[in-house]
């Protein structure tokens, strides 16, 4: 075959670039199993330290199993003096996703085995970092916000410690419960951007911070996990306050004319809409009775019925996640960080898989730039 018979398929789309054992999403069926489990059963019933360790090692664990896994994270959750001072160095001006970005690469530069690469080494980073996150984007929340960090406890779930430390207190059920449905269903999604880029930078044998270092820099783009932030921007400019009565979709004609992309619509895997979306509109709709803000919920529909009927585009895990996070109370900016604490999970679970069966990820291109031609003089 000669090279300019080699079809080229941008962006990879429709390319298998290797088998998995971690998750598996289905458009056909529109849905998503972790290891074999549909995840609306496990966000119905698991913690998610119980989903975390299904994606590290397979099954569900046993109690003995879960009770050491908390006990470790919550051994690992206060932030490091170190990290701090790195996260202090930065204005407050900063994304938190380059927050978070410098603050994992902080955490390899910390680490004195940070190249171990066998199965244990990599599952004990899996856990620091699981365990890390969370007080890095909690006290970046509080500081832009001119608050003091609120000290990691060790007698509170992922959660509600995330929660805690993000607002000084743990809210009711409800909230807690949206969260933590938040992050089993953010926490993997097979080859998506962000977790190939860290098994593009595992398969050359680099480390696993650097893999999560160079993930978290993919995922904060707005075609990826950067929507759920800008869905907010967009429920901002329509007008969250009162029911929208034809806003959203005069605002939909005006971004679709304007050839505008519409954030937390359309997916590259599902065409149908996204598995993940009526467990997350679920949760929303319970923070919406919650703290009785119908206006959302309406604002929420009424753009998502405007784009069904104008493009045929369905919402994706951004579109309810967005909102959600909004009434919780973290700020815009910190939405993507929440999809890092819980993605970190995916990602490393690929590393390891990666790591067991590598081969170094390298694809061809076709060149289309000037034919030989020569400096003058050589
Ligand atoms: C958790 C996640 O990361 S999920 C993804 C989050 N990202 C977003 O929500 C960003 C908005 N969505 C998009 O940009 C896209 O749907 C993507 C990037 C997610 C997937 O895109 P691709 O598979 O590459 O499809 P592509 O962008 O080529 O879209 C196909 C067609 O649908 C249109 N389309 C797709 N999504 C959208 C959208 N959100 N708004 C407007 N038009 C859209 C495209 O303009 C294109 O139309 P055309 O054929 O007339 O040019
Ligand atoms: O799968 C994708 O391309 C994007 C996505 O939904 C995710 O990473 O959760």
């Amino acid at each position: 075959m000669s090279e300019s018979d080699q079809e080229i398929r941008k962006g990879l789309a429709g390319v298998v670039v290797d088998t998995t054992a971690v998750s598996k999403v289905n458009p056909e069926t529109n849905s998503l199993l972790y290891r074999g489990y549909p995840v609306q059963e496990l966000a119905a019933t698991q913690s998610f330290e119980a989903v975390s360790w299904l994606l590290w090692h397979g099954e569900l664990p046993t109690d003995e199993e879960l009770a050491g896994f908390e006990r470790a994270e919550r051994a690992q959750r206060a932030l490091a003096p170190e990290i701090r001072a790195a996260i202090d160095l930065l204005p407050t001006t900063a994304h938190p996703m380059d927050v978070v970005r410098t603050a994992v690469s902080v955490l390899g530069g910390l680490d004195p085995d940070a190249d171990d690469r066998t199965p244990d080494g990599t599952l004990e980073k899996s856990v620091r970092l699981f365990a890390a996150i969370p007080a890095i984007v909690a006290y970046d929340e509080r500081r832009r916000q001119g608050k003091d960090l609120v000290e990691a406890r060790d007698d509170l779930d992922y959660a509600r410690n995330f929660l805690w430390m993000t607002f000084g207190e743990v809210p009711d059920d409800v909230v807690v419960d949206a969260f933590r449905v938040s992050l089993v269903l953010y926490a993997e999604h097979s080859f998506n951007a962000s977790t190939f880029t860290a098994r593009v930078i595992t398969s050359t044998l680099s480390d696993v911070y650097s893999a999560v270092t160079g993930a978290v820099g993919a995922l904060k783009g707005q075609l990826h996990g950067g929507a759920n932030e800008a869905v907010l921007h967009t429920f901002a400019e329509i007008g969250m306050d009162e029911a929208p009565n034809g806003r959203a979709a005069a605002w939909l004609d005006t971004a679709l004319t304007e050839k505008r992309k519409i954030m937390g619509f359309g997916h590259r895997v599902y065409k149908n809409g996204d598995s993940r979306v009526p467990t997350m509109r679920d949760a929303l709709v319970r923070l919406v009775d919650h703290y009785d803000r119908p206006e959302v919920l309406a604002l929420y529909e009424e753009l998502e019925s405007a784009m069904g009927e104008r493009k045929n585009i369905k919402p994706n895990l951004d579109y309810p996640s967005g909102p959600a996070y909004h009434l919780m109370g973290f700020s815009t900016e910190a939405f993507t960080p929440l999809f890092v604490a819980a993605r970190v999970v995916g990602w490393t679970a690929h590393i390891r898989e990666q790591l067991a069966s590598n081969a170094l990820i390298r694809p061809l291109s076709l060149y289309d730039g000037p034919d030989e031609r020569h400096v003058p003089g050589a």
